[in-house]
This record gives C-alpha cells, structure tokens and sequence, in this order.
C-alpha cells in the first residue's frame, strides 16, 4: 500500500493511506455535503484547492458523467475518511491524488480553528513526510493565483440555445469558472446563453447584443478578475446585472464595495439564508472562502443566519440582483431556483414588433 502524508501549515504531517498516487498542494478547505461529491469535485470553483470531505464515505453511489458540472476534475487532491473504489478509479484516471483513512474530523476541526490553510500531499510507493513538506513549501496562497481566471474559464465563446424558441432573450454569461448548471436553469428558461471568455471587451459583448449581462462564479480571489470587474464598470446602468458567487463579489467590487477572505468559508449544502424582506429562511448550497465586506453602491436582501455575512445584493434602480449561495444547487436543495426567473424578468424582452 503506497505511503500518504498530508503537511498542514505549520508543519504538522498527518499519515493516511494512498488510494490515487502522485503529489500535490492547494488551499486546504472543506466541504460538509453529505451528498453531491460529482458535482462538487467538477465545480471549477475548488481550482487550486484541495478538497475534504467531511461526510465519511464518498463515492457509496458511483460516479455518473451526467451530472458532472465541467469537464474535468477541479480540486489538486481529495481527502475523505473513506472513498470507494468508483471514486479512486475516476480521480485515477483524472491524475488527481486522493487519501483516506485518516481523522478527517480532526482536521475539519483544525480547519474551523486555524482557518483555511495551505497543504502539501505525496502519495506513492516511496513517499514520504519531507515529500509532502516540499509540496507545502512551494505552494502559493489562493489570492497569488493572479491568472486564475484563465484556468476555468472558456477561450472562444460558446452558444447555448434556449429551449424556447420563442423567447429572443440572451444572456452574456461572463465565464470565471461557471458551473454547468447555471448555464442549464437559464438555457431551461428560454433564454440564449452566450458563454465569454473571463477576459472578454466590450467589443465582446457589443456582439451578443444582451439583455442580461451575468457573472459566474469561479475559483480564487475575486481581486484577480479584473478585466470582469471592468466590464461590470462599463456596463452598469446599461444593462440589467446578475451575478453568483464570485460573481457576487465581482459585482459588488465593481460597485464600490469590497471583499474579504473569511476564515474557512462556507461550504456545504445546508447553509441557512435569511431573505431580509419575507422573512423566510431558505437552505442553500454553498462554497465559498471570500466574501463581500461592503457592499457599495448594493443593498444587502438575504444575510446568512450563521453569520450574517451578505448572501444576496440588489439594486432596483440599477437592475442589479446577485447572490453569493448557488442557487442552481447540484448538489444541495432547490429551495432558490427562482433566482433564475428573477434574473431573466429584469431583461427587456425583444420580441418581434409587428407592424399593423
Ligand atoms: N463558488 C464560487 O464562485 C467561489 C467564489 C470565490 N472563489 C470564493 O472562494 O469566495
């Protein structure tokens, strides 16, 4: 059985057993869904980080390609108390290293105490601790990642038609990272996606022509998108906004506000969300280490109930809407679907004018 060791910032080894060989280092952070481990280990938000899943067994019913939310798989390592054999096949074939058999409660538990921290991992027939120590060592923190954004994101962009011929509306997705699924609600919902590059101009966009200029969300710092930020810029006022997650967070920057890294962040899919006007909680999928610290020119609508950190900014006057949980959910609940309809129904629709 191959040696394993994960080095914890600080220079704490932890010994577990290899499942996937090779070595790696990232952000170690974690994620407390019990459920959804496709979905999450395909969100390109977790690039650069390594992944740990706080739910015991993973991989216990297999691995489906249908409900992959990119191509490939994002996290540098997975680390899990246990993972079946479906999963280490598939992480395998992906070149992803992968541990298990080892205190993933205690490293959760260092994790909330110490904040997110970085990790290297050698797995393999003649690792040992200093291997791992040496991915540590050489590992950037998450806000050095400065072309991140290139990583994720699409080089040429993408059409996706909506499934209502009818419907003329079209979106300009602006790709930090973007789920699969957040192009799938609002492609379900009629509208044309047009998928951009991270880095698109405004010429870019002068090209879809759209009504509804959408951020995604991605991984890393929001400060390393700039070029999103800058479209944002341009373009408030002048378009209906819609963002999430980073998206958030890119918006709001752009706005005026600010962001911050949290601790260990959110993530998880059972993060309790307060809308500020109904009054009714609703329970969210979430992943996420950033936040918005002010939200500038932005009212804050939903706050998280855990911490009251800002879940959701609008501007009615500007017809900006965003919202830092994924409301597109796989994994986690469906509560928050209508945030695609929100977004779509602030689009002026262009449907053909007949003359009379
Ligand atoms: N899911 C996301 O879009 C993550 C946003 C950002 N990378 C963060 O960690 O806060």
């Amino acid at each position: 059985m191959p040696g394993a060791y994960v080095a914890l910032e600080g220079g704490h080894v932890v010994e577990a057993r290899g499942r996937v060989p090779g070595t790696a280092c990232g952000e170690l952070v974690f994620t407390t869904a019990y459920t959804g481990y496709e979905e999450s280990l395909t969100d390109p938000s977790y690039e650069e980080q390594v992944l740990t899943f706080s739910y015991p067994l993973i991989g216990n019913y297999g691995v489906r390609e249908e409900r992959f939310e990119s191509d490939r798989v994002h996290p540098r390592a997975v680390v899990a108390r246990e993972l079946t054999d479906d999963v280490v096949e598939w992480l395998e074939a992906e070149g992803v290293p992968a541990v298990d058999h080892l205190d993933t409660r205690d490293l959760v538990g260092g994790i909330r105490e110490q904040g997110a921290m970085k990790c290297g991992i050698a797995v393999g027939e003649n690792a040992t601790p200093e291997d791992a120590l040496a991915e540590l060592e050489r590992c950037p923190g998450m806000s050095d990642h400065h072309d991140i954004g290139a990583q994720v994101s699409v080089h040429e962009r993408e059409i996706h038609l909506g499934e209502d011929a009818d419907d003329d509306t079209t979106v300009a997705l602006v790709d930090c990272g973007a789920k699969g699924s957040i192009i799938d609600a609002l492609v379900e919902r009629g509208a044309d996606v047009h998928v951009l590059p991270h880095d698109a101009t405004e010429d870019d966009v002068e090209d879809v022509d759209p009504d509804v200029l959408f951020v995604s969300n991605g991984p890393g710092d929001p400060a390393n998108f700039e070029a999103a930020q800058e479209l944002v810029e341009t373009y408030v006022g002048e378009l209906p906004l819609a963002g999430i997650c980073l998206g958030q967070q890119i918006i709001a920057r752009a706005l005026g506000g600010t962001t911050e890294k949290m601790d260990f962040g959110h993530r998880g899919v059972n993060q309790p969300v307060l809308d500020l006007e109904s009054g009714r909680v609703v329970m969210t999928t979430q992943n996420h280490g950033y936040t918005v610290a002010d939200p500038g020119e932005l009212e804050v609508t939903q706050i998280n109930v855990n911490d009251d950190t800002p879940e959701g900014l609008e501007n009615d006057d500007l017809s900006v809407i965003t919202r830092q949980y994924h409301p597109e959910a796989n994994p986690g609940p469906h509560d928050t679907f209508d945030f695609f309809d929100d977004v779509l129904s602030m689009a002026p629709r262009k449907r053909l004018v007949i003359a009379d």
